[in-house]
């Protein structure tokens, strides 16, 4: 370990959360929860111990109302009961914090205080923080709503670092009717030790930050385990020749080579494939950030449209360039490319509380791990073109039943993307470390908006395939739209 060599960076110290943004919650006398606890001298863990129901729900004695009164033990947040720690400069990853006594597992660290706000400031926050270069990132999601940002105000939890191997853990307290989160050994800890957690770091997309903490098993970046991640890396890395041009099984016969050989020349670390080998889209991809973290230049992912906003920090832009053809798909595809990646610097902690489950996969429009390769990865992407469908149809009455179908389905859609949004923050963190929750009424509107969002997309193809069955076709599909509006307000396509 290096001795003191840099300043510490500017920040408020603080050992109490910060309520700018909105007052602290006032507990009404109802919801106070009292425990049973006796004090008994000769039993020191009766008042309020392990034995206390409070401190089973992870929740602490509300001073005046615990039987135990001065005796208790269970407000260590309260009563800032931290253990002995001291600030240390690492090797590259900044200052870090160590144990300056031996600990016990399970024993109470430091509370990770800081301002608390909402999920759109944090996003805000981290939008503007990583503008100005802050390269530490110390916003820690609280709950489905709120996040805890430690940048500017803090306590000495804001120096410990992510280890893949952590001695800590963060927990959630239930604290005068107010979630706190503290730092806890994870296992017995000597004294000048450092002390690490498991950020759960969520990565959205950018530069890649490399994970020094050292540890045997270490994942090798922060938010490696995170599912933008794992999904970036999973098709694209280097030595990953599962969708390496050679795999795919192009042609059955030896006269059907030559398409095999347009696909060697082409690499597959950042393009797309046409079904008969061409180049669909071709990306560059600029990094530009500047920091003293080792940088990879993360290669270009071309994912399936994802109804996910992108959120916080743009670091790179991807630029898209599609070769426009007249084919029966929509130009979504095209434009979900030119959305900017992003890298949110974000921790999650645990929750300990929960009230509704969402499995995985119900919620987020999950990218399949299944496309064994390009061709089929293009399949997932393309999305009718209802509008192309309807021009290809005679009469008018067919081209308004679709038109309808898909302004049905595109409302559908809206809806559960600004859905998403709401809940987004609780769905992330429960895929992170299961253990998260939203609420209920959250949930049903989530299934309502899921099934609007599946009926209008099957009453839509429903009307195509009716319709092309049984409404005469064009010979050629070089109708225009025509002026004015119908009746019922829904644009028609003119009829030669
Ligand atoms: C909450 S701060 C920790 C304190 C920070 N080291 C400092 O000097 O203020 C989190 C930031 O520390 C750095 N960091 C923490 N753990 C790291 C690790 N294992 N490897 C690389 N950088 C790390 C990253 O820049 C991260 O955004």
């Amino acid at each position: 370990m290096d001795q003191h060599t840099e300043e510490l960076p500017e920040y408020i110290d603080i050992n109490q959360n910060d309520f700018s943004y909105r007052k602290h919650k006032k507990q009404k006398e109802e919801d106070i929860a009292i425990c049973e606890c006796k004090y008994n001298a000769n039993d020191p863990d009766s008042a309020c111990g392990e034995r206390c129901w409070n401190v089973h729900t992870s929740t602490e004695c509300t001073p005046g109302y615990c039987p135990c009164g001065v005796l208790c033990k269970n407000q260590r947040f309260q009563k800032c009961e931290y253990a002995k720690t001291k600030l240390f400069q690492t090797q590259g990853r900044g200052w870090g914090l160590l144990a300056d006594e031996d600990l016990k597992v399970g024993q109470f660290i430091i509370e990770y205080c800081g301002e608390v706000i909402s999920w759109k400031d944090a996003k805000r926050r981290s939008q503007a923080y990583e503008i100005q270069g802050l390269r530490d990132a110390f916003i820690i999601s609280l709950n489905a709503s709120e996040s805890i940002d430690a940048t500017k105000k803090g306590s000495l939890a804001r120096f410990i670092n992510h280890s893949c191997q952590p001695n800590c853990e963060t927990r959630k307290w239930t604290v005068l009717g107010e979630i706190r989160v503290g730092i806890f050994a994870k296992e017995d800890i000597s004294r000048g030790t450092e002390l690490g957690y498991d950020y759960n770091f969520e990565w959205y997309g950018g530069a890649k930050v490399r994970c020094l903490c050292g540890a045997a098993s270490c994942c090798g970046f922060l938010g490696a385990r995170s599912r933008g991640f794992q999904e970036d890396t999973y098709l694209w890395e280097d030595d990953d020749d599962r969708y390496s041009v050679e795999k795919i099984p192009l042609y059955d016969s030896a006269e059907d080579e030559p398409s095999s050989k347009l696909l060697k020349s082409v690499d597959s670390s950042n393009s797309e494939y046409n079904i008969d080998g061409k180049i669909k889209y071709s990306m560059t991809m600029t990094v530009g950030v500047g920091s003293e973290h080792q940088f990879e230049t993360n290669a270009l992912v071309v994912q399936p449209p994802d109804p996910v906003p992108m959120e916080a920090v743009v670091v790179n832009e991807v630029k898209a360039e599609a070769s426009v053809e007249m084919k029966p798909y929509s130009q979504d595809t095209q434009q979900a490319f030119s959305q900017k990646n992003a890298m949110i610097s974000r921790i999650r902690s645990n929750s300990a509380c929960r009230n509704y489950h969402i499995g995985p996969g119900s919620l987020t429009k999950k990218r399949s791990k299944h496309y064994s390769n390009g061709r089929l990865k293009q399949l997932a992407q393309d999305q009718v073109n209802a509008k192309f469908i309807a021009l290809l149809l005679v009469t008018k009455q067919a081209q308004e039943e679709i038109l309808r179908c898909e302004e049905i389905k595109n409302n559908a859609n809206s809806v559960l993307d600004s859905l998403y949004n709401e809940i987004r923050p609780a769905i992330e963190e429960h895929e992170r470390d299961s253990q998260d929750c939203v609420a209920t009424s959250v949930a049903e509107k989530w299934i309502e908006a899921c099934c609007s969002k599946l009926k209008a997309d099957f009453d839509l193809h429903y009307s195509i395939i009716k319709n092309v069955a049984c409404t005469p076709r064009r010979p050629h599909p070089e109708a225009k739209l025509s002026e004015g509006d119908n009746e019922s307000g829904i644009r028609y396509l003119a009829t030669d």
